[in-house]
């Protein structure tokens, strides 16, 4: 197994107006290359915490993150990150947005008519060919959300992070968005790292997934494999007993072992 990321004893603090605040303590996983993790648990025990620490957007107070052997010291093109508020800038329609990523990226590598061809490709990969030249305020938040999909897939990134991606859309665009990850992953055997409140988006995407302890001072309570064969299809997974164990252990660990606290 190529380990891609690794966590190692990674502790995080805060410094408060009331003093200290240990968010993280002594967090430890490895992530294969090509696996999808999602990282669950309640709010405030400092999922966003530790994807910003893979990301390279904070520094960890103790202990060490690596990809692929060397050290995160800062973000980088091969870990793209995309938020629950997809963060496109206002003024550029949806093209330029995601061709501002691929030149940042591509710049010196590919023509100008490759980078042109490669923005494209990846807003009709999330079935946003047809509006690719509309600026964030003329399209839903689902529209957006895909977008800030794309933005970040053209910048062919090893390691894709993702924050509550889903979270904001309705139910049929989520599935459909879902999917259209799922495609994406196996097609480019994409290391994925998501954070999601969702259950079934946990076992319905997931080689594994990370339960975290509640704040403070949380930790990775318990891995869940999730074995289920893929390609894995929703509807299908509606009548697999195992489906259905496996989300049962997620809502016992959510529910019976770290019930919120607030
Ligand atoms: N910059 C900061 N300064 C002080 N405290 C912080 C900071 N960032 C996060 N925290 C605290 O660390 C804890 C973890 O926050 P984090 O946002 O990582 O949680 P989360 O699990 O992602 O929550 P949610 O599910 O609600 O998004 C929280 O108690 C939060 O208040």
């Amino acid at each position: 197994m190529n380990k891609i990321i690794q966590v190692q004893n990674v502790s995080q603090q805060f410094m408060t107006a009331s003093g200290p605040f240990l968010a993280l303590d002594r967090v430890s996983f490895d992530i294969a290359e090509g696996e999808t993790i999602s990282l669950i648990g309640h709010s405030g025990c400092g999922k966003s915490t530790l994807l910003n620490l893979i990301a390279g957007l904070t520094l960890p107070s103790s202990g060490g993150l690596l990809c692929d052997n060397k050290e995160i010291a800062g973000p980088g093109p091969e870990r793209a990150v995309v938020f629950q508020n997809h963060s496109l800038l206002p003024w550029l329609t949806a093209r330029e947005n995601v061709a501002l990523a691929v030149e940042t990226v591509f710049k010196g590598s590919k023509t100008k008519a490759e980078m042109r061809e490669w923005t494209e490709h990846n807003l009709e990969r999330v079935q946003m060919g047809h509006a690719m030249d509309k600026r964030p305020d003329e399209i839903s938040g689902g529209m957006k959300q895909r977008v800030g999909i794309a933005r970040a897939l053209a910048m062919s990134p090893r390691v894709l992070l993702m924050d509550e991606p889903f979270g904001a859309l309705d139910a049929l665009t989520r599935a459909h968005l879902q999917d259209a990850v799922m495609q994406i992953q196996a097609r480019l055997n994409t290391t994925l790292v998501l954070i999601t409140h969702d259950v079934d988006e946990a076992v319905l995407l997931s080689d594994r997934v990370l339960m975290m302890t509640n704040g403070p001072a949380a930790t990775v309570g318990e891995i869940l494999e999730i074995d289920l064969p893929r390609p894995r299809n929703r509807v299908a997974l509606a009548d697999n007993p195992r489906y259905h164990q496996l989300r049962q252990q997620i809502l016992q660990f959510l529910y019976e072992k770290q019930p919120a606290t607030a």
